[in-house]
């Protein structure tokens, strides 16, 4: 997307790859909104470490970053001996694997990698095709973005109230997003609507991320508390929720997002309000057999206990909030099961979360 940074606009993509240094370049999120960065991880040590720290977040944009940084590590070997290469992309593999566990973009973005340069007969066939296929990857993740744009503008109308979770903008994908896609295309045919932003405790995505992303765009929003929802709901001021999913169950239908995306469910529920997800196919496990099996992952727990923000003397600082000798329990992600959704949004059209699995075929799953 267009970002304007003092007064110049150019059009980025959060993850993109320099074929000359190999290296991942990537937006420094945590940055958001007061500082505007692209960084250049040097291996793939440091580009799962982006992953983990959150420099780089998002079910999509971890994808991409994970398949670049198959790529970067693949290409970093020098030598052609084809074992000892293909032990080196499994050590690649898993590392960057085990950065975030929760999202299933990263293995099936790695899987498609991986599949892609086997066809290749040396070390050196593999090391392009490697490269070509996370590029392949990231276009598609920008390709699914634009679908989904244009099936969920279809559920906005002019005037709506609508409520998002975390951040499922560009910033979390290669590029447009998820759930702001719907918005950027309803923007785009006239629609004149207002987006409520959840703050998305403890790491604020939707205060930092999100908002900064709908004011770069120009779409009327406002910041809530994440404890907020539920009033609004109750008084009419919430017409729809959209939110992103880190991995939706294809048996099943339920979706893990961004911790509170249940709750945000049930709320929605209790008041008849349509609840979608948005989702890329890179975002669907078609194994799991059930939401109790997906990976929640647990972050320190100084995310809850206090915040980063930024001083009057524009200084980036983290402040403890809670009380002193407190500690704190942070799970990242919760799971809604598919009952509480009316509708998950792909890039080949809206399904409801159930139908997933017989539509396989649709979705290009099966031969
Ligand atoms: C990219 S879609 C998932 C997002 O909607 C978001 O809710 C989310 O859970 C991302 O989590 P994050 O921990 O910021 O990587």
């Amino acid at each position: 997307m267009n970002v304007t940074v003092r007064g110049r606009t150019n059009h980025y993509r959060t993850v993109a790859f320099d074929t000359a240094k190999n290296s991942v370049l990537l937006i420094e999120q945590r940055l958001l909104p007061h500082q505007f960065e692209v960084i250049g991880t040097r291996d793939f040590k440091e580009t799962a470490k982006a992953i983990t720290d959150m420099i780089v977040r998002g079910a999509g944009a971890i994808g991409a970053t994970a398949a670049y940084g198959l790529a970067q590590g693949a290409r970093a070997f020098r030598g052609k001996d084809l074992k000892k290469f293909e032990r080196h992309v499994e050590i690649v593999y898993h590392t960057l694997k085990s950065a975030r566990p929760t999202a299933v973009d990263p293995v099936n973005a790695m899987n498609d990698v991986r599949a892609t340069m086997n066809s290749g007969e040396t070390v050196e066939e593999q090391q392009a095709l490697a490269l070509a296929a996370a590029e392949e990857f990231a276009n598609h993740d920008v390709q699914h973005c634009e679908e989904i744009g244009k099936h969920g503008a279809k559920l906005i109308r002019s005037g709506m109230k609508v409520l998002t979770h975390c951040n499922a903008g560009w910033l979390a994908f290669v590029d447009i997003g998820s759930a702001t896609a719907p918005m950027y295309a309803a923007q785009a045919e006239g629609k004149k609507f207002h987006v409520f932003c959840d703050e998305t405790r403890p790491r604020s995505q939707g205060a930092t991320l999100t908002a900064w992303e709908l004011a770069q765009q120009g779409i009327s929003h406002q910041i809530i508390a994440d404890n907020a929802a539920g009033h609004l709901m109750q008084r009419g001021h919430i017409d729809m929720v959209i939110v992103g999913s880190d991995r939706t169950l294809g048996r099943t239908g339920e979706v893990a997002n961004k911790i509170g995306t249940y709750t945000k469910a049930v709320l929605a529920k209790r008041h008849g309000i349509p609840f979608y997800v948005a989702i890329p196919l890179s975002t669907i496990d078609w194994d799991m057999k059930s939401g109790f099996d997906i990976p929640i992952e647990e972050r320190h727990e100084s995310e809850v206990l206090g915040a980063w923000g930024i001083t009057g003397k524009g200084k980036r600082e983290y402040v403890r909030v809670a009380n002193p000798g407190s500690g704190a329990f942070n799970a990242g992600f919760d799971v809604t099961p598919a009952e509480l959704i009316t509708g998950i949004i792909t890039p080949a059209g809206v399904f409801k979360p159930k139908e997933l699995w017989g539509r396989r075929k649709q979705l290009g799953f099966i031969g």
